[in-house]
């Protein structure tokens, strides 16, 4: 139990007059129970030597049916504010297929929905497990009004804080083992009753008759015998209505145990050559050898594109025109990368004539949003048949560490089991502190995509930049670009105007010279 925390007295307010009017807002379609919640973007929660530092937070929050376990779960959400990635996890979602039988009797009312048997809470906790350990999962989805679970999953990824809730949340020692703070919720029975009374009636499309003959033959004996006892498991008990209090303590033990596992990332990475130093003391750059990059041979024809894109007089419609055609040589140049196996056909003449055929069983891009999108059109060019995502990483405007926003990946990369045999195009304009390039791999990985079967395509990479501690972390993958930079150096990039430089006379960035400058600005604005 953390030292800090005491059980609240059930005397706070547990004992509360039996009052439905406590929620004058219920409702009218069934709530998502399974939420996920960005309010501030994903920091950093692996170290620059690619592997993960930091496991998701994660609390449990049990109670009887109607206690407000759904309602805690939420207010600590709102009351946290500015927080990264939160997901709530309802154990409701994980109630075991009904054979058609059972399926009959559970619309009778003759169905033990409240034994801990009903639940499947092996999968429960190995779903848990994979979420607070940054891995993806794909949840059951239940209905309440079929008695049925759904033949679709629901799809979880990212979340730094998980709250997981649910009747018997706090039964199994395997899933008590993976809470940090456990919290059960306790209230009185008329109220609960009362609640789900009405809840069950509004949102889960029963009568009250029904209702009631559940309550008194599965729920209320269940909640006595298997929900009721766990209450001794808990850290802190909160009671079932007016708990703003209780709540609020949560949160500060919450923002705390934050705070302290926030890694400072970026200092890391930013400018690797100003941390290896020779013997000599002098900074040392890796060679570009050491730095096994694939660079496009710089035949006149590439240092021509090159050389219209690094100019700043290049109009935008040439810029696109001329980014497009060498995102499509880099992708094809990408593709020397990916497995082939001899492949015999006959040609028109009657000739039998041995070749290559691709031997990649599931191949997708991720476009790192935005300055990637510049690779996208390439990419389309010489495969347009498999699916493409995205991912939005930018820099916190405060500390300059990359932020997860948003990860829309492909199918082949949310499932495990294919995630396996996936090969993977990441598609970004150029790799300059490689903040986002680590980023978006360690998203990849943490969803089971192998190191070598990643592709990173991009025009320029900085050597001088976050490259050699990115080539460090992940040596398996593979890097493709147009061309390499010398150097990385913080300077003000021309024209910017916004935060803290309302007159445009510049902002201060690490900018890659001699670079191309801000490749999704030249191609989108
Ligand atoms: N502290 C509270 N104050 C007011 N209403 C509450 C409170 N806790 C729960 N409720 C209401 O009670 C009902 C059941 O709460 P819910 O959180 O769904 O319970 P559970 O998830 O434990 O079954 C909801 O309509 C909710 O709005
Ligand atoms: O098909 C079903 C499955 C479950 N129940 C009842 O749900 C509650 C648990 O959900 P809460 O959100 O915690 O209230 C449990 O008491 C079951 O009796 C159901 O009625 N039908």
């Amino acid at each position: 139990m953390p030292d800090e925390f005491m059980k609240i007295s059930e005397s706070l307010s547990t004992t509360q007059p039996f009052n439905v009017s406590d929620s004058p807002t219920l409702p009218t379609l069934q709530p998502k129970k399974n939420t996920v919640l960005i309010s501030h973007g994903r920091p950093p929660w692996y170290s620059e030597d690619g592997h993960r530092i930091s496991d998701a937070f994660v609390i449990g929050v049990a109670g009887g049916s109607g206690s407000g376990k759904t309602h805690v779960a939420r207010e600590i959400i709102r009351k946290l504010g500015s927080v990264p990635t939160v997901t709530i996890l309802s154990q409701d979602s994980f109630y075991k297929y009904l054979e058609p039988e059972e399926q009959a009797l559970a619309h009778a009312n003759k169905h033990d929905f409240d034994h801990p048997s009903a639940l499947d809470l092996d999968l429960f906790s190995k779903c848990l497990a994979d979420l607070k350990h940054c891995k993806q999962s794909n949840i059951p989805v239940y209905s309440f009004a079929q008695h049925q679970r759904l033949p679709e999953k629901k799809y979880l990824y990212g979340a730094t804080i998980i709250i997981a809730e649910g009747i018997m949340a706090l039964v199994d020692p395997a899933l008590r083992d993976l809470y940090d703070l456990k919290v059960f919720v306790q209230c009185d029975s008329d109220l609960m009753l009362a609640r789900r009374l009405r809840r069950d009636v509004k949102e889960r499309g029963r009568d009250v008759n029904g209702i009631l003959d559940q309550y008194l033959r599965y729920v209320k004996p269940s909640y006595d015998n298997f929900v009721r006892p766990t209450s001794k498991y808990a850290d802190i008990i909160v009671p079932g209505s007016n708990n703003s209090v209780a709540i609020d303590l949560i949160c500060t033990h919450i923002r705390q145990k934050f705070d302290e596992r926030t890694n400072k990332f970026r200092p890391k990475i930013a400018i690797p050559h100003l941390h290896f130093t020779s013997l000599s003391g002098t900074s040392t750059l890796e060679s570009v050898e050491d730095l096994d990059l694939t660079i496009l041979p710089q035949t006149p024809q590439i240092q021509g594109i090159l050389t219209i894109l690094r100019d700043k007089t290049c109009p935008r419609q040439d810029f696109i025109f001329f980014s497009d055609r060498l995102s499509t040589i880099l992708v094809e140049h990408a593709f020397q990368h990916l497995p082939y196996i001899p492949w015999t056909v006959t040609t028109p003449v009657g000739v039998d004539s041995t070749g290559k055929k691709l031997d990649a069983q599931y191949l997708c891009g991720v476009v790192i949003q935005r300055s990637g999108g510049a690779l996208e059109k390439g990419f389309k060019r010489v495969i347009n048949t498999v699916p493409l995502g995205s991912m939005l990483i930018q820099s916190d405007s405060k500390s300059a560490e990359p932020l997860l926003l948003q990860a829309n990946l492909p199918l082949y990369v949310r499932l495990r089991h294919l995630a396996e045999d996936t090969y993977v195009f990441v598609l970004d304009a150029q790799i300059g502190t490689a903040a986002a390039a680590f980023m978006s791999i360690r998203v990849l990985l943490d969803h089971g995509i192998r190191e070598d079967h990643i592709v990173f395509v991009t025009f320029l990479v900085a050597r001088g930049g976050g490259v050699s501690i990115l080539r460090q972390a992940f040596p398996l993958m593979k890097i493709v670009c147009a061309a390499v930079d010398e150097t990385m150096q913080e300077g003000w990039l021309e024209g910017y105007k916004g935060e803290g430089n309302p007159e445009g006379v510049g902002r201060k960035v690490w900018l890659m010279k001699p670079g191309m400058g801000q490749i999704g600005d030249r191609y989108y604005l």
